[in-house]
């Protein structure tokens, strides 16, 4: 369980406020408004911002001062963050040990996961030697092989047409099912809340409201989020 106890989130001066519990292995899309603070919520729960107020709770443990290394997160962003001078492989790699020297059992896990999301005869590749879908399957796969319990993801396929971020959806979604991690997602799409997500976190104007049931907030949306889906 992910307690986020009257937090208050400072992003150079942009104060976002947050006082919520997400259950263990629940999937929760983050949405709202263009700068209302949803990469601000789940940048400070991987430990990128200060809480200034109250305390972020993970299983017992107060993260608030845990290094972002060190917390239970694994995260992906929209540009997925490949190397372009290393391969799949080692760019999966870097997932287990920034200076990639692996052990056997590592390699192993590294090919696990690499298959896991499809591109096993794509290992030697350089990113510029994939399409854009394949790039997003190899930044998931080492976002995979952290085998993290928390996964966060900020617009991850934002860049993807629409079914191949279909297809990325279900392939995160059988991930998380198959980990039993727990997922919070930010995305500007209602649709994309609707594919994978068991509740919505709405983000507006530097607060963040309490999850809800997706396909009820959606379907009967309060006035913000009517506002925003237009
Ligand atoms: N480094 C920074 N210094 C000061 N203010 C910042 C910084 N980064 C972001 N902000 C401000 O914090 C607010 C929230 O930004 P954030 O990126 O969290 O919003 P968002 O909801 O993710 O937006 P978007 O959907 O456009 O990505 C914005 O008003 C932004 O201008």
């Amino acid at each position: 369980m992910l307690k986020l106890e009257q937090l208050e989130i400072d992003n150079g001066g942009f104060l976002m406020r947050a006082d919520f519990v997400v259950p263990a292995e629940r999937k929760i899309a983050v949405i709202g408004p263009s700068g209302a603070g949803k990469s601000t919520l789940i940048g400070a729960i991987a430990g990128f911002h200060p809480v200034v107020r109250g305390r972020l709770v993970w299983r017992g443990d107060v993260l608030n001062a845990v290094e972002p290394g060190k917390r239970p997160v694994a995260m992906l962003f929209q540009d997925g963050n490949l190397f372009p001078h290393l391969s799949v492989a080692q760019n999966v790699g870097l997932g287990l040990n920034p200076d990639l020297r692996l052990t056997a059992a590592q390699s192993e896990q590294v090919s696990n996961a690499i298959s896991r999301v499809g591109l096993a005869s794509m290992a030697d590749r350089k990113p510029a030697e994939l399409s854009g879908g394949q790039q997003s399957r190899a930044a998931l796969a080492r976002v995979l092989v952290q085998a993290r319990p928390l996964l966060l993801l900020d617009e991850p396929f934002a860049a993807l047409g629409p079914a191949l971020k279909n297809e990325m959806l279900d392939l995160v979604d059988e991930l998380v099912r198959e980990s039993g991690a727990t997922l919070l997602m930010v995305s500007h799409a209602p649709e994309d809340a609707r594919r994978i997500a068991d509740q919505v976190v709405l983000v507006e104007g530097g607060m963040a409201h309490p999850p809800q049931e997706t396909g009820g907030l959606l379907d009967n949306p309060p006035p913000a989020l009517r506002d925003y889906l237009g």
